[in-house]
């Protein structure tokens, strides 16, 4: 490591001020080279101890000016360096924080940004909350040794070596990992794994990347705050597995974090994906790939400048970048875009995170953790539309499709209400909907059925009810290819697509261009749909689109 040499050609570190939020570099006479007190690669707010007018001078430095020679081991008043206000919110993902290292790397992005004073959101590390899902699912069906169930000792080796390798103590994660061990063992007896112990069980992923994290911060200086998201206001309703953010958790959560912050601040570190049921008082989980809306809630609550989120990709692709790799970021998206390819099934977003951040009307913009310099997609209220064509295609795939007409005389009224109202009163939500007087095709919004395991008996149901008043046809199997772009021109759009479709031999079973200005829905074969899209991706974003300008 390089021998510091600190402000002002002082031999002792620089100290951190009190609340400095400008920077005042004539203050400091000497502009020789400067070591700022660094952590990780960023340089903050800092006190020079020996300069002239003593202490309290405040510098802020300029980083990209500053040469960072150590990472040295920071005093303990490293917090009173922030500003005295939180600014934006950073969420990172499950596989931004995947590993020691990636926490490392997470940590000196988040401190490459010495102007901000975010709150942080973390999801749990990697794929935490797929192995606790499969751990419990063992635990309540074949095994009967819980200490034998691979997905735990997988997550008790993954988080044991991570605090190891962070520097940390294992009691950081002791209790957790021990509580986790003995609600595996109560699933396992009673042989059941309820939705409401499933919220519970993967609560432990983000309980314990978010300790892991915030105690590394602490450690290398730079102060730091947990906390459990179900714990600091986010009242949810009781929808276990898919819980909806209730109006109560904006003044709670801001009245929480506002608080603390002003009262002594330190970078809060806050669980996504959790809540709190307002009648049961259980920890309940958003929905997969909730963490999202965690961070635009708090964004919201706080009336932040910015929602990051940070992912493993270069922002919103043209298309799901599994099924075609050459899919290239998007730069700008408005909130209505973004939600509907959110809600269409791009798994970039979750489909309820657009919300917070358009009634707060706060910029999302969506970056790549392990490629920052990439400048990601920017979410915003409105963007030109004026040269938009097409802007994402998404793919949802195994989608329920039914054909339902009326056996009644042409004339009735009331077919579509009563349809409807069946729906209703079954708690399932349609997706896509095509009516005429008489019929009415549709599809069944599939993560609202399989979030409650119920698909088949579901279904039976649901045709045994529309048997009542009409004749169904059940069509499963099929994809909803969702054009995302400008409707205005959706004539352009529509003709490509079907000039395309029809080059590949594609039968479109249904098509549905509503109210929405930012989408039209195809419905196709699932086993068509993979090579509808990377048809459609080459016409519309690798062609010249002259020919239908
Ligand atoms: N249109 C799209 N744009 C970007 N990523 C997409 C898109 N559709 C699907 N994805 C997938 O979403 C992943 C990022 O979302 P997610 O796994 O939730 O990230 P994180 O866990 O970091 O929050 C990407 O790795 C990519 O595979
Ligand atoms: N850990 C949760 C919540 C989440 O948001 O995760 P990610 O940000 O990694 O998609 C999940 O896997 O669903």
């Amino acid at each position: 490591m390089a021998t510091p040499t600190y402000l002002c050609g002082s031999k002792t570190p620089c100290y951190f001020s009190k609340s400095a939020s400008s920077f005042s570099r004539s203050m400091c006479s000497q502009q020789q080279k400067l070591n700022f007190a660094s952590f990780g690669g960023a340089c903050r707010v800092v006190q020079c101890p020996t300069q002239g007018r003593g202490r309290g001078v405040r510098v802020v430095c300029n980083v990209q000016k500053v040469e960072v020679l150590t990472r040295s081991e920071p005093e303990s008043q490293a917090s009173e360096g922030l500003s005295n206000q939180l600014s934006c919110v950073m969420k990172f993902g499950g596989s931004s924080v995947a590993s020691a290292e990636r926490m490392k790397e997470v940590a000196d992005l988040i401190l490459s940004f010495p102007e901000e004073s975010p709150v942080i959101v973390l999801s749990a590390m990697g794929k935490t909350t797929n192995k606790l899902i499969s751990a419990g699912e063992k635990a309540a069906s074949c095994v009967s040794i819980v200490s034998e169930i691979d997905e735990l000792a997988f997550l008790k080796e993954l988080h044991y070596r991570t605090v190891e390798e962070l520097g940390l103590e294992k009691t950081l994660i002791e209790d957790h990992l021990e509580k986790l061990e003995r609600l595996l063992n109560g699933i396992s007896v009673l042989k059941e794994f309820t939705p409401r112990a499933r919220d519970y069980l993967v609560s432990f992923g983000e309980c314990m990347s978010t300790r892991i994290f915030s105690a590394y911060l602490n450690k290398i200086g730079v102060k730091a705050r947990q906390y459990d998201a179900f714990d600091i206001g986010f009242i949810t309703t009781d929808d276990f597995t898919n819980a909806d953010i209730l109006e109560a958790t904006y003044p709670a959560v801001a009245k929480r974090l506002n608080g603390d912050w002003i009262r002594d601040p330190a970078i809060p570190i806050v669980t996504g994906f959790l809540g709190k049921g307002w009648r049961t008082c259980a920890v309940t989980t958003l929905g997969r790939g909730g963490s999202d809306l965690t961070a635009t809630t708090i964004g919201k609550a706080l009336g932040l400048r910015e929602i990051q989120v940070w992912k493993d990709v270069d922002g919103v692709l043209t298309c799901d970048p599994n099924i075609y790799s050459g899919a290239e970021p998007v730069p700008y998206l408005t909130f209505d875009e973004a939600a509907e390819l959110a809600y269409f099934g791009a798994q970039v977003l979750h489909p309820q995170s657009m919300r917070p951040a358009r009634e707060g009307d706060i910029p999302v913009r969506v970056k790549n953790s392990y490629n920052p310099n990439a400048p990601g997609t920017l979410i915003t209220k409105s963007r030109d539309m004026s040269k938009a064509v097409l802007t994402s295609i998404v793919l949802k795939r195994n989608v329920t499709m039914l054909d339902i007409v009326s056996t009644r005389m042409l004339g009735q009224f009331g077919f579509l209400a009563k349809v409807f109202s069946i729906f209703e009163d079954l708690g399932i939500s349609v997706d896509v909907v095509a009516t005429s007087e008489v019929s009415i095709s549709l599809t069944l919004d599939p993560s609202k059925l399989w979030s409650r395991e119920l698909i088949q008996q579901e279904l039976d149901h649901v045709v045994e009810e529309l048997e009542k008043i009409a004749k169904v046809n059940l069509l499963q199997h099929r994809s909803i290819i969702s054009l995302i772009g400008n409707v205005q021109r959706s004539s352009l759009v529509l003709e490509k697509a079907f000039r395309v479709l029809r080059m590949n031999g594609v039968n479109v079973q249904m098509i549905s261009q509503g109210a929405s200005k930012v989408n039209i829905s195809l419905i196709v074969n699932d086993s068509e749909a993979e090579k509808c899209v990377k048809a459609l991706h080459s016409a519309f974003f690798e062609n010249d689109m002259s020919d239908i300008d």
